[in-house]
C-alpha cells in the first residue's frame, strides 16, 4: 500500500488538534490508527479501574470518528516492542508516528519500539503533544533543568505556543486490496474491564471522550474561569475545570485549552479577570513543571528527591493508613476528601493537599503509600502530576521550603467554613454543629452516636514528632547532603 503511515495512539485519544496525526496525515496517502493494549501496563499495581474505565470511554470514542471518518482503526494488545513493528511491517507501512511522553516506562519501551521498527527499515517521527514547551526547550541560565516553579514559569511563560493544529480530515476509504491488507493483522475485539479482571465502577462521574472534554472546556471558561482564584480552593463550589482526566489521557489537546486562555484574556474587562485567568494559566503551567522535572529525573518515581528523606524514620502503621484510606481518620475534613476520592475517583485540589499532609506528617506514613493509593483510584492519576503533588506535600520534593504542614482544623475553617463540603460526604454527619465539624471538636458522644471515630492521632502531638524527625534527618545527614 502506498505511502501508508500509521499512528500509534497512546496518551492522546482524540482526532481534534494532535499534533503527531496530523503530521500523520500530511505525511500519508493512506492513515492507519492503532491503539495497543499493553499487558505491562494492565497488570501495574498502579492502575485504576475508574481510570480504564475512562480510557475505554475515550477509545470508544475515538474508533467512532475514525469510521466516521474513513480511516481505519485497530485495536491491538501485546508487547508493543513486538506488536507495533510487525503491524507495520505486515501493513508494508513507510512511517510509525507518535506523541512522545515523559514517563520512564514510556521512554523506554519506545525506545524498543524505535529499534524494532528501525531493523525493519522502517521510518519514525515522533512530536511532544501534551506539552505546550517541550522539555529540552527550556533551562536555567547556567543551562540545567528547572527543579524550582517560579523560575521555571517565568521562563515558560514566555517561550512561544504553537495554536491548535488541523483536525483530522476525512479519508477516502479502502479499496478491496487495501481492506484485504489490513485483513492480516491481528486485532481485538473491543474489550471490557471484567477482561482484565476488574470490576466495573458503576458510575463515571466525568463523562469520558473529546466531546466531553471540549463541552467541559467551553462550560469552564463561561463559567468559572473569570473567577477561578477566587472559587478554586473551596472544594463545595465547583469552581475547577475538572479537565484533569481528558489532559491525562488526551481527550483534549493542551493547544486548544492555553488558546482558550488566550482568548479569554483578549476580552478580559478587569484586572482581577486577567488575574483569574492567569492563575488558571499558572496550574497548567504546574502540569509541565512536573512533566519536564520526571523527563529529566526519572528517578523520581522510585523516590524522594532528596535522598535523605530515603530514610526517613516514618511509622507506618497499617491501621492508621487503612482508616486513611477508608475516611475513618476522626478528622471530618480529611475523610469527606477520602470519601469522595473512593466514590468519584476525583478530589479537589485543597483536599488532595490536606489528606497528603495528614498522611504523611500527622501519621507519619511513607508518602508513596498514598502515592501509590491515589494512583489506584483516580480518574485523572497521573505519574508526573502524583509524583510531584506527594513530594511537594511530604516535602521531600524539590520545593521543601517552608516545612508545611497543614492543620486539619485550620484549612476546614478557611476552605470550608459551613462546613458544606464535610457534610456532603460525610452524611453521618449532616445534624452536627458547624463549629464542631470544621474544628474537629466533635465530642466523643456525638462521635458515638453519629458512629464516627474518635481522632486516630493528635495532631499537635504529630507535628512536633514529625518536625522533631525532620530536623534529626536533616542534621544527621547534613554533613554528606544538603536537605
Ligand atoms: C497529592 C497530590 C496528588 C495529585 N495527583 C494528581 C494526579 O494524579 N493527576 C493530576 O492530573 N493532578 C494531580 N494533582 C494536581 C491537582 O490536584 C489536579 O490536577 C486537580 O485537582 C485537577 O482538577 P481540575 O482539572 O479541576 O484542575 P484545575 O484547577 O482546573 O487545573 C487545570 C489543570 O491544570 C493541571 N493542574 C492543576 N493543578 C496542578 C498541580 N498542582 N500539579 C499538576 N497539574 C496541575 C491539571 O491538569 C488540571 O486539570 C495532585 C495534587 C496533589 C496535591
Amino acid at each position: 500500500m502506498s505511502n501508508l503511515v500509521l499512528f500509534w495512539h497512546r496518551r492522546d485519544l482524540r482526532v481534534r488538534d494532535n499534533l503527531g496525526l496530523s503530521y500523520a496525515q500530511s505525511r500519508a496517502n493512506l492513515l492507519v490508527g492503532c491503539f495497543c493494549f499493553d499487558p505491562q501496563i494492565l497488570h501495574r499495581d498502579d492502575i485504576s479501574p475508574i481510570r480504564l474505565h475512562y480510557l475505554l470511554g475515550c477509545l470508544q470514542e475515538l474508533q467512532q470518528h475514525y469510521q466516521h471518518l474513513k480511516h481505519p482503526f485497530l485495536l491491538l494488545q501485546g508487547q508493543p516492542e513486538q506488536v507495533i513493528p510487525d503491524v507495520a511491517r505486515d501493513l508494508g507501512a513507510i512511517a510509525v508516528v507518535w506523541n512522545r511522553d515523559v514517563e520512564p516506562y514510556s521512554q523506554l519501551r519506545d525506545r524498543r519500539v524505535t529499534e524494532g521498527l528501525n531493523e525493519r527499515g522502517i521510518e519514525v517521527k515522533t512530536v511532544w503533544d501534551q506539552l505546550l514547551v517541550a522539555p529540552e526547550a527550556i533551562h536555567t541560565q547556567a543551562g540545567n533543568p528547572y527543579t524550582v516553579y517560579t523560575p521555571f514559569w517565568k521562563n515558560w511563560q514566555g517561550q512561544k505556543k504553537l495554536n491548535p493544529v488541523s483536525d483530522l480530515q476525512p479519508g477516502e476509504g479502502l479499496t478491496q486490496s487495501q481492506k484485504k491488507a489490513l485483513d492480516r493483522v491481528e486485532v481485538i475485539d473491543f474489550p471490557s474491564l471484567k477482561d482484565w479482571g476488574y470490576s466495573e465502577p458503576e458510575k463515571l462521574f466525568i463523562t469520558p471522550g473529546e466531546r466531553a472534554a471540549q463541552r467541559q472546556l467551553e462550560e469552564f471558561a463561561d463559567r468559572s474561569l473569570e473567577t477561578y482564584e477566587q472559587q478554586r480552593n473551596t472544594p463545595s463550589i465547583d469552581g475547577t475545570s475538572k479537565l484533569s482526566a481528558a489532559l491525562k489521557l488526551g481527550a483534549i489537546g493542551i493547544r486548544r485549552i492555553w488558546q482558550t486562555t488566550q482568548e479569554a484574556i483578549g476580552k478580559a474587562a478587569s484586572d482581577r479577570t486577567l488575574k483569574n485567568i492567569q492563575t488558571w494559566q499558572q496550574e497548567l503551567a504546574w502540569r509541565e513543571f512536573y512533566q519536564h522535572v520526571l523527563y529529566h529525573f526519572p528517578e523520581l518515581a522510585d523516590g524522594p528527591y532528596r535522598s535523605p528523606f530515603k530514610c526517613f524514620p516514618w511509622d507506618n502503621n497499617p491501621q492508621q493508613f487503612q482508616a486513611w484510606c477508608e475516611g475513618k481518620t476522626g478528622y471530618p475534613i480529611v475523610d469527606a476528601a477520602m470519601r469522595q476520592l473512593n466514590t468519584t475517583g476525583w478530589m479537589h485540589n485543597r483536599c488532595r493537599m490536606i489528606v497528603a499532609s495528614f498522611l504523611t506528617k500527622d501519621l507519619i506514613i511513607n508518602w508513596q503509600w498514598g502515592e501509590q493509593y491515589f494512583m489506584q483510584h483516580l480518574i485523572d492519576g497521573d505519574l508526573a502530576a502524583n509524583n510531584g503533588g506527594w513530594q511537594w506535600s511530604a516535602s521531600s520534593g524539590m520545593d521543601a521550603k517552608p516545612l508545611r504542614i497543614f492543620n486539619p482544623a485550620t484549612q476546614a475553617q478557611k476552605f470550608d467554613p459551613e462546613a458544606q463540603y464535610i457534610r456532603q460526604w460525610l452524611p453521618e454527619l449532616k445534624s452536627v454543629q458547624t463549629k464542631d465539624l470544621v474544628t474537629g471538636n466533635i465530642p466523643p458522644l456525638v462521635r458515638q452516636a453519629c458512629n464516627y471515630p474518635l481522632p486516630i492521632v493528635n495532631h499537635n502531638q504529630q507535628q512536633r514528632e514529625f518536625k522533631q524527625r525532620y530536623q534529626q534527618v536533616k542534621e544527621n545527614l547534613s554533613s554528606r547532603v544538603e536537605l
